[in-house]
């Protein structure tokens, strides 16, 4: 597989390196929807933008992930989540797309749902536990390209599929919480 130059390091030496507040620590280790987290905070002004959602490979960090040891087309959903019309979290998600291909799940088709309302509504799926990182500048959306933004990654995994989602917390989704 080739090397990426651009490989995240999700261990937690980031954590040891940038002490993170506890509002932080709330939001980037806390379990629950995001989806309905962030409803909530946006009194229920809420929506998504899929800026894409198409078959393609993946990066090298997503596909240790997955387990998927050789370059295979992937299906990769790449949103934006909207608070009270602000961009406040850029998402992506991966998953092998024969693995997508062969269960009962439409998530190609969901559009401007959010991916959440489905993957909290089985309780067939577990949930890795949550892992950070600094998310690199040039793998954001050319509109959203600040450095150090803190990102959070777990796969949601049943017997069928294995959905890698990764969130990334832009600068005012932090400014809305110090009430900016
Ligand atoms: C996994 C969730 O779904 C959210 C919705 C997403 C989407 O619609 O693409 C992507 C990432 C998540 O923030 C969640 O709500 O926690």
């Amino acid at each position: 597989m080739k090397k990426t130059a651009l490989n995240i390091d999700w261990s937690a030496e980031v954590l040891l390196q940038h002490k993170i507040t506890r509002l932080e620590r709330d939001w980037l280790f806390n379990g629950a929807s995001l989806t309905h987290r962030l409803t909530q905070l946006s009194n229920n002004q809420f929506s998504v933008e899929v800026l894409s959602a198409s078959r393609q490979l993946a990066r090298e960090d997503e596909y240790q992930k997955l387990g998927i040891t050789s370059e295979k087309q992937c299906w990769v959903r790449e949103v934006l989540l909207y608070g009270a019309n602000e961009a406040w979290v850029y998402a992506r998600t991966v998953a092998l797309e024969i693995n997508l291909n062969h269960t009962h799940y439409n998530l190609n088709n969901i559009g401007s749902k959010p991916l959440g309302a489905i993957l909290f509504s089985d309780d067939s799926f577990k949930r890795t536990p949550l892992e950070v990182a600094h998310y690199p500048m040039s793998l954001l959306p050319t509109n959203q390209q600040y450095p150090n933004l803190w990102a959070r990654r777990s796969s949601f995994i049943n017997n069928e599929v294995n959905v890698l989602v990764q969130e990334i917390f832009l600068p005012s989704f932090w400014q809305k919480l110090q009430g900016k």
